[in-house]
């Protein structure tokens, strides 16, 4: 694929964003308005509040980050009112140049799964965003539907397959008859979708950089890995290279409250990112 091609609004989320960690870096910050964050920034718990914060967010990093990952809950919290902010900020952001990764984390059996993907994978859909984190545990193949729009409209996915909290060990870490983990699994499953894409496929993992050294599991999935926990759950930019090894290329760091807790000044929040991309960028080019 040329360099213009993975540029094209039409091309493969993968492309999209291998281009777009190319030209930013890859650091993705997360939108969470925490009610804390709210009272932080003197703002109120409430739509005014929601409105304001998002939008200083979305106005102070969209057009330098390579990612932007609103956490649906922070918006749904507040009814009809907040997916109305969210959908303002998604489309908002994507116009200002970030890749949006909608964070809800959707998992359903197959026919409902369609319906879920309908509303952030189809193109003329309120909340279209470009990637959507979703839960195969209800069975991997239960996201076939989503993963055949984000075929069909050039988004992606971020399967929850190692996640940051200690509690995911309980189910990820989990072992099959076969011998394989249940996180392994779905590992595999995202490099059997993401063969033979280039620069790399648009199915990607969720894989917490809180987890310390995974090289017994199989991080090569020709795809993004999306490493949340750095900052506020107490992983640094400097661990990323003994987490991922070689995979370390493909990762996609969050920071949500790491960088959020520096605002609400437009030039606290950008200092922040750029620090944090700083490291990141150190980290990854020192390995
Ligand atoms: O395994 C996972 C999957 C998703 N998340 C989400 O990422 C952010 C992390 O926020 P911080 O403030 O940087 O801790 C949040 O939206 C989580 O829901 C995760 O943490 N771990």
């Amino acid at each position: 694929m040329t360099a213009a091609e993975t540029t094209a609004p039409d091309a493969p989320f993968g492309a999209r964003l291998r281009r777009a960690m190319d030209d930013r870096g890859p650091l993705c910050v997360g939108i969470d308005p925490h009610a804390s964050l709210l009272s932080d920034w003197g703002l109120n718990d409430d739509i005014a509040g929601l409105e304001r914060f998002t939008r200083t967010v979305v106005e102070a990093l969209a057009d330098r980050v390579a990612v932007l990952k609103p956490q649906s809950a922070f918006f749904e919290r507040f009814g009809s009112r907040g997916v109305a902010v969210l959908e303002k900020a998604v489309a908002e952001a994507r116009h200002a140049g970030a890749l949006v990764l909608m964070d809800a984390k959707r998992g359903d059996i197959g026919s409902t799964m369609a319906a879920y993907a309908e509303t952030y994978l189809r193109k003329d859909s309120p909340l279209f965003s470009d990637a959507l984190t979703v839960s195969p545990y209800l069975g991997y193949g239960s996201l076939k539907p989503a993963v055949d729009l984000a075929r069909d409209s050039g988004s992606g996915l971020f399967v929850l397959a190692l996640t940051s909290n200690p509690e995911g060990a309980e189910v990820q870490r989990a072992v099959r008859e076969d011998g394989r983990s249940i996180g392994a699994t779905m590992l595999a499953h995202l490099a059997e979708e993401n063969a033979g894409d280039s620069p790399m496929g648009s199915f990607g993992a969720v894989v917490g950089a809180t987890l310390g050294d995974l090289s017994s599991f199989d991080l090569d999935i020709n795809g993004p890995l999306l490493a949340p926990g750095i900052g506020a759950q107490g992983a640094t930019a400097a661990d990323l290279p003994a987490v991922f090894g070689p995979a370390v290329r493909h990762v996609v760091p969050n920071v949500s409250r790491g960088v959020l807790s520096h605002g609400p000044d437009t030039g606290a929040l950008r200092s922040a990112a750029a620090r944090f991309a700083t490291e990141i960028a150190e980290s990854v080019t020192a390995r």
